[in-house]
């Protein structure tokens, strides 16, 4: 955000529309099948609206119910199934190119993960069911074309039943865990990961890509928390899965400068009741555990290519 000085200030401003939620349905003739995404829109304009905050001029400004109407019209007008990215896109294009006053529109996208539902293993036409993992993007776009993109997924849940250990930590006098081999691993992850397209032309044409990408990388950072499926693989800690999944995904994709994962270690606690009268019927084996969300481990880090601009 650039700073202007102001009656000796230093003075920085933006302004926008949050929450904006959309429904859009696009309908085949051809075949009858309907496509749906449902989305939550944020937009921040960085404009040269300093006299709204200084001198009760608003001439400037672009009201942030207009910036509201433009997104339903704006989808109104998309005649075919669009990726949150590319609509991402054509929002921040058209702020910053219908208004002299906007330099740099910012642009966020929150898709719910709806997917067309199977019946007797046939797609359905019109229906569709709600998946896990919010498909996030942020379009960052400037007046002189400088773009920054990042897309990613938020609230994935996972959970692995084995394959999951935490040995070899600091132990002092507060240290009460055990050390184990065995235990649950469950998480949401968070991912973002940024695009190494720095401008408009330099993004691929493809009316698929980035929903390809976001499965893509989806698939990777499963894959790698799961390992093979007959044997799994072995987590020494949620730090060490996070960096192998983060590491996996710079690795496979060479359009993705950096990613970000956050990663909650939400813990399965055993259930060992201490019962004198009958041992074995509440001795821990693996089997019975507590389920809590709260409080809960947060793990979280960032990996990037050396040159990139994260
Ligand atoms: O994988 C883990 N990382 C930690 O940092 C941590 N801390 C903890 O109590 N349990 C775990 N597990």
């Amino acid at each position: 955000m650039s700073a202007e000085i102001v009656e000796g200030f230093k003075f920085e401003q933006r302004h926008g529309k949050d929450r904006v939620r959309v429904g859009r349905v696009w309908k085949d003739p051809s075949n009858g099948f309907h496509y749906f995404v449902e989305w939550n829109v944020g937009i921040r304009l960085l404009s040269n609206c300093l006299n709204s905050y200084v001198r009760d001029d608003n001439s400037d400004i672009v009201a942030t119910d207009t910036m509201k109407n433009t997104v339903y019209v704006k989808a109104k007008e998309c005649q075919e199934p669009l990726t949150a990215e590319a609509f991402a896109i054509l929002l921040a294009k058209h702020f910053t190119s219908f208004y002299k006053q906007v330099c740099t529109a910012i642009v966020k996208i929150e898709e719910k993960p709806w997917k067309r539902i199977h019946v007797d293993g046939q797609p359905h036409r019109h229906g569709f069911e709600l998946g896990s993992g919010k498909h996030l993007t942020e379009v960052i776009l400037s007046k002189s074309g400088a773009l920054k993109i990042s897309s990613g997924i938020e609230g994935l849940a996972l959970l692995k039943t084995t394959q999951s250990g935490f040995e070899g930590f600091i132990r002092d006098k507060y240290t009460l865990l055990p050390e184990t081999r065995e235990r649950m691993l469950a998480t949401a992850v968070t991912a973002t990961w940024r695009y190494s397209f720095e401008s408009l032309h330099s993004i691929p044409s493809g009316p698929t890509y980035f929903t390809d990408s976001y499965s893509a990388v989806r698939k990777v950072l499963l894959d790698t928390f799961f390992g093979p499926p007959n044997v799994g693989v072995y987590s020494p800690s949620v730090q060490s899965t996070l960096y192998q999944m983060a590491k996996a995904v710079l690795n496979g994709f060479h359009d993705i400068s950096s990613i970000h994962l956050k990663m909650p270690n939400l813990h399965f606690l055993p259930v060992n009741l201490p019962n004198p009268q009958n041992p074995s019927v509440v001795k821990f084996a693996d089997d019975v555990y507590l389920p809590t969300d709260e409080p809960h481990g947060s793990i979280e880090a960032s990996l990037s290519r050396i040159h990139s601009r994260m």
